[in-house]
C-alpha cells in the first residue's frame, strides 16, 4: 500500500504532526543547500513568505523529480521580525541573541508547505502565526537555553511552544500546528475535499 505521501523534510516534528494526524509517510530528505537559495532570493529582495514558499518548493521539486509517482510535500518556515527573515540560530549564543531580540516584541512565523503530484506543483499554502513575547530578562534567558539547548536548536525560534517554549509568550494569534512549522488544517483541507484522504 503506498504512503499518503512523501515528506520531503527531516524535520521531526512535521513528521509527528503529519502520523499523529492519521497519514502514511515516506520520508526523503532533499538535501538542498538552503543558504544558497535563501541568499540567492535575497537578492531578489524575496519577503519572508517568498523566500519560504520558494525553499518548500524547491525541496518538494527535489524529490518529486526524483519520484514523479508520488504525491510529495516540501516545508519550509521563516521568523518574520521587523520584515527580516531568520533561520535557525546554530550555536546557544545565536539563540541568545535571537531571543533577546524576539523579547517584549511580536514576530511572525511563516510555514510554507507545498505538494508536488507528477512531478508539479498542484497545491501550495503559506501559514501565519504572530507571537508576541515577554519581555523576558537575560538571566531567564540563560537559565531557559541551560534547560532547553541543544534540543531548541531544530526550532526557526530557538523555542518549542509545545513545551517550556511556552512560558516565552505573553499571546500568540495561530494555530499550534503553523506554529510547529507546518498549515496542517489547510493541507487536510485540501487532501480531504479531493478524496486523496478519506472525510
Ligand atoms: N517542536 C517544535 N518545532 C518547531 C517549533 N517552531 C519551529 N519548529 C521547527 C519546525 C521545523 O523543523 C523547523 C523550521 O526549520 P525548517 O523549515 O528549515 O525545517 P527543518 O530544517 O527542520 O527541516 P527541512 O528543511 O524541512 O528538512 O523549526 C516549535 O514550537 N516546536
Amino acid at each position: 500500500m503506498a504512503a499518503d505521501l512523501i515528506l520531503a523534510s527531516g524535520s521531526e516534528i512535521r513528521r509527528r504532526m503529519l502520523e499523529s494526524a492519521g497519514l502514511t509517510l515516506e520520508i526523503e530528505s532533499p538535501r538542498v543547500d538552503e543558504e544558497s537559495i535563501r541568499a540567492a532570493v535575497a537578492l531578489e529582495g524575496a519577503s519572508p513568505r517568498e523566500t519560504a514558499d520558494t525553499l518548500a518548493e524547491v525541496k518538494a521539486a527535489k524529490v518529486a523529480g526524483r519520484r514523479p509517482e508520488a504525491r510529495v510535500l516540501g516545508c519550509d518556515q521563516v521568523l518574520d521580525i521587523d520584515r527580516e527573515g531568520l533561520a535557525k540560530p546554530s550555536t546557544r549564543d545565536e539563540a541568545a541573541a535571537q531571543l533577546r531580540r524576539l523579547r517584549g516584541k511580536t514576530h511572525r512565523l511563516l510555514s510554507a508547505a507545498v505538494l508536488f503530484e507528477g512531478a508539479e506543483p498542484v497545491w501550495r499554502h503559506v501559514g501565519v502565526a504572530r507571537l508576541t513575547m515577554r519581555p523576558v530578562s537575560d538571566a531567564f534567558i540563560e537559565a531557559y537555553l541551560d534547560r532547553n539547548w541543544p534540543g531548541v536548536a531544530t526550532s526557526v525560534g530557538a523555542y518549542k511552544i509545545e513545551e517550556e517554549g511556552a512560558r516565552l509568550f505573553a499571546h500568540v494569534q495561530g494555530d499550534l500546528f503553523t506554529i510547529q512549522g507546518l498549515p496542517l488544517f489547510a493541507l487536510l483541507n485540501f487532501l480531504t475535499d479531493r478524496g486523496t484522504i478519506p472525510g
